[in-house]
This record gives structure tokens, C-alpha cells and sequence, in this order.
């Protein structure tokens, strides 16, 4: 499988090194050059297969001869032996025809653990392979940060640098980030937002002698790693459900769109999906570009949904790319107007490509609360506010195909805005027992990219390695 960049001037990749490059050297975010088919009989078997198995059959087009299937196997099966629950990624069904995906069993309890574990095994397989070690930057609004420190804590390969925004994280998130120990990781706090702390880390990438100094590589879901890894829950859970007799729709919690394209790139792959549902919270920067074809940012409001606070959508640019059947000189252009005045238009043409596909939805705080406090009375069933926002804006579009709302992350990641609306103290689970009394260990730093670069540069231990890659 070859990968080519959104914006048609990078080179094209194999998977190995489009999973090293994180981000395209034009600027742009890498696609598969064309989407695997899995048949209808291959669906139909999913039903009742083991989670980890069900990853490898999806994934493994995706990597083709850059990994072998036996190691490929294996890191499957270690990334998903670190949920606890059987079955990864189960379904709840909260009423009649609507079910949550829960994929926040792993060891963060947020649904980027499904791609990170999974990610930090590859790219130190790779990275081994190469002989050579990798500088990892991330920027986070929460979850991101915490599941890859957690994920590249035992990396033999890599240094990691995860910023996120001061005082705009909950502080079960920021201790996920600031505990682990690890001498290769870097908790660094910065002063702005998570659309300050992705813009640093795209300017490094985009920093063309430092990328290479540093041998940078990301995490953030600009990686095709994390987009690929994310897709197989939507085979799993409209399999489960009757796929691919039974249509089913999705309502996806979005911010950065990553978890959503995962989704769409499913339906591309053969995956019977009736619509796909993006739900914001007050940071509605998608359900207004659906609305008017207008991509305009406005500033971000803090919520009690702080993962979603983001008025970048880094992933919607590889839709402009699918929708605009891959023209990379038009995403290039409105990438470029995006970046002198803040917006761009997208042509009817795409508009319509992408209102044939998806809906759009808000939910704001004291709605979200209502959700979390309505769910409980009714079904016993604890939302965290992400999901509300999600199960929110799904309950308005219930029709008569199965609607799953992704459940993306664990109430007790967020015990002040479930107090708030429930009265209740969602308790940890036990692994994470003593989390809030651990040390933390983290650094701050103004928002400024040759404060971030030198303290990167002073720090990891890849300097120099970038050209041997
Ligand atoms: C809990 C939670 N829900 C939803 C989202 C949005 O997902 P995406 O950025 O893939 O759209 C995030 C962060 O990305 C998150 O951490
Ligand atoms: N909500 C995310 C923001 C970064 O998203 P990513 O999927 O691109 O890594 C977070 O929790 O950090």
C-alpha cells in the first residue's frame, strides 16, 4: 500500500514511512492511495470474532509488505491484551434502536488508546528495524497526551513530547501526563490553547531543518496510524449489530475529526453506513461549515467537554481531499486561505459530496448536563460529557437504521462536570488507584516555537539520527 499526501506535492509513501512522517512534507495529511474492499462475507463473519482478530484482518492491507503479518499479529494482540474488558470495544444499548460504543477500556480510559497502543508498538518495530530512534511531539486537549505516554512509556526508540494547553485540562488528564515517570517523556505546559499547542507542532513539522535534526515524527491523528487503527470499531460494532444486512448510522464526538474520518474511511472500505453524525459541543466550527460551506473560526470557548474544544479540525482536510475526488492543488489553495484570514469556502461541489455523507450537530453545556442527568434516571447509565454531546445530537436524528453514538471516554476522566449535573463522584477504576496522589513531573512554556524547539532539542536523545533515515 502506497499513501499520498492531501495536498499532492509530498512525495508518496509506503506505510512504514507514512507512519514515521506523521505529517506530509508539503503540509498536507496522508491517505491510502486506494481504499481495501471487505466484502460483505468478510462482515458478516466478524460477528463474535475476537477484537484483536478482527484488527488484523483490517489492518493488514494497510501496512502491506513494510511489516510482516506474524509481527503484525503480535503487536495486535499485546496492544489489545492491555483492555481489560473481552470484548475491547463493547456495545451498550441505551434504547431501542440506539447503542454507545464504549472505547474507553484501556489503560487511559479514552478512545486514543485503541490507536496508541497499537501505534507505539509499530513505530518502535520500525524504528528498530531502522536502527535509528525518533523524536515524537504531540499536542493535546486532554486525552491524546495521556494515552501516548502511556502507550510510549516503555519505548525503547523514542523521546516524547506532548504539549498541552495550561489549565485548560481536567486533572485526572493532566496526571495521566505529568506521572508516568518515564525519563523518554515530556509533559510540557503551554500558555494558550490546544489550537496554539497543534499550530507549535505543525510548525515543527513544517520546519524543515529541525524536522530533520530531530527526526521528528507525531502522534497527533495527522498519523494515518491512528486514523487506520481507529477504523476497525466501526466493523466491529455494526457487525455485531447485523452489518452488512443491517444499516447502521453513527454520531461521533468530534473535534479534531480523526475518530470520524476513521469512520468514513470504513464506509469507503465497504462498510454499509447509513449516516455519519458529527456532534460538537459550543465549538461548532463543523456543524456551521455544513451549514453554510463556510470553514470560519471564531475562537474556542473552554466546556465541560474540554477534549472537544477545537476550532482547527486538522482530519476534515483529508475529507475536503476525498470529497473533492482528491483534488490536493484545491486543498492546498483553501489550506492556504485557512492560514492568512483564518476561513475558507468550499465549492458547491464538495459541500454537496459531503452533505451526502454526513450531518451535523451541537450540544451545549447545560444540554450536555441534561443528557448526563436525563440518561442516568432513565437507564442507569453513566455518560461522560463527551459522549452526552454525542448522545445528544444523536437522539435528534434517531431513524429506523441502529444508531451507535462512539463512546469516547471514561466519566471519572471528568468528576467536576458529572458532579455538576449528577451529584455524583464517578470513582476510577482501581487501576488507576493512587493517580492523584503520584508526583507529577511537567514543564511550561511560553507559545512560542524557538522556545519549544530548543527545549526539545535539548532534551531528545534522536538529534542528529534524521539523516541516517
Ligand atoms: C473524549 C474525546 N471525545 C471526542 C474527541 C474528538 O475526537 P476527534 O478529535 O478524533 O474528532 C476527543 C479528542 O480528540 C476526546 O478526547
Ligand atoms: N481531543 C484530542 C485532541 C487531539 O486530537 P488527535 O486525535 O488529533 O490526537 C486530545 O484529547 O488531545
Amino acid at each position: 500500500m502506497k499513501y499520498v499526501s492531501s495536498r499532492g506535492e509530498a512525495p508518496v509513501l509506503g506505510f512504514a514511512d507514512t507512519l514515521l512522517a506523521g505529517l506530509a512534507n508539503d503540509g498536507g495529511l496522508y491517505v491510502p492511495e486506494t481504499w481495501p474492499q471487505i466484502s460483505a462475507d468478510t462482515i458478516r463473519g466478524f460477528a463474535g470474532r475476537p477484537y484483536a482478530e478482527v484488527a488484523f484482518d483490517i489492518l493488514l492491507p494497510f501496512v502491506g509488505e513494510d511489516i510482516a503479518p506474524n509481527d503484525l499479529k503480535r503487536m495486535v494482540d499485546e496492544a489489545y491484551a492491555t483492555f481489560p474488558h473481552p470484548a475491547v470495544a463493547p456495545l451498550v444499548q441505551l434504547g431501542p434502536s440506539h447503542f454507545v460504543l464504549e472505547l474507553f477500556h484501556g489503560p487511559t480510559l479514552a478512545f486514543k488508546d485503541v490507536a496508541m497502543q497499537l501505534i507505539a508498538r509499530l513505530m518502535d518495530h520500525v524504528l528498530a528495524q531502522r536502527g535509528r530512534r525518533a523524536t515524537i511531539v504531540g499536542a493535546t486537549s486532554g486525552d491524546t497526551g495521556g494515552a501516548a505516554i502511556a502507550a510510549f512509556a516503555a519505548s525503547q526508540r523514542t523521546d516524547m513530547f506532548i504539549l498541552f494547553p495550561h489549565g485548560r485540562v481536567s486533572p485526572v488528564q493532566q496526571r495521566q501526563m505529568t506521572t508516568s515517570g518515564a525519563d523518554n517523556v515530556h509533559a510540557v505546559a503551554v500558555d494558550g490553547t490546544f489550537d496554539d499547542c497543534q499550530a507549535l507542532v505543525k510548525a515543527m513539522f513544517n520546519h524543515a531543518s529541525f524536522r530533520e535534526k530531530a527526526a521528528l515524527s507525531g502522534v497527533n491523528s495527522i498519523n494515518w496510524g491512528r486514523i487506520m487503527a481507529q477504523i476497525v470499531y466501526y466493523f466491529t460494532a455494526a457487525a455485531s449489530l447485523g452489518a452488512p444486512e443491517r444499516a447502521v448510522s453513527f454520531t461521533v464526538p468530534t473535534g479534531n475529526f480523526g475518530d470520524i474520518f476513521a469512520g468514513y474511511a470504513a464506509k469507503r472500505m465497504g462498510l454499509p453506513v447509513e449516516r455519519l453524525v458529527i456532534a460538537t459541543n459550543e465549538n461548532d466550527i463543523l456543524v456551521r461549515t455544513l451549514d453554510r460551506g463556510r470553514y470560519e473560526t471564531t475562537g474556542v470557548h473552554a466546556t465541560t467537554s474540554p477534549s472537544m474544544d477545537i476550532q482547527v479540525s486538522s482530519n476534515f482536510e483529508r475529507l475536503i481531499f476525498e470529497a473533492s475526488g482528491r483534488d490536493g492543488d484545491m486543498v492546498r489553495g483553501l489550506m492556504q486561505q485557512l492560514a492568512q484570514s483564518g476561513s475558507f469556502t468550499l465549492p458547491e461541489a464538495v459541500l454537496a459530496a459531503i452533505r451526502a455523507e454526513f450531518d451535523a450537530g451541537a450540544t451545549d453545556q447545560a444540554a450536555t448536563a441534561d443528557i448526563i442527568r436525563r440518561t442516568l434516571t432513565g437507564t442507569a447509565y453513566l455518560l461522560d460529557p463527551h459522549t452526552a454531546v454525542g448522545v445528544g445530537v444523536a437522539e435528534s436524528r434517531l431513524g429506523r437504521e441502529a444508531m451507535i453514538t462512539l463512546g469516547t471516554a471514561h466519566p471519572a476522566k471528568f468528576p467536576d462536570a458529572i458532579e455538576k449535573a449528577v451529584q455524583i463522584t464517578p470513582a476510577l477504576p482501581p487501576s488507576h488507584g493512587d493517580l492523584m496522589q503520584k508526583r507529577e513531573t511537567m514543564d511550561r512554556l511560553p507559545n512560542e516555537i524557538g522556545a519549544v524547539e530548543s527545549y526539545i532539542l535539548a532534551r531528545t536523545r534522536a538529534v542528529d539520527q534524521g539523516a541516517e533515515a
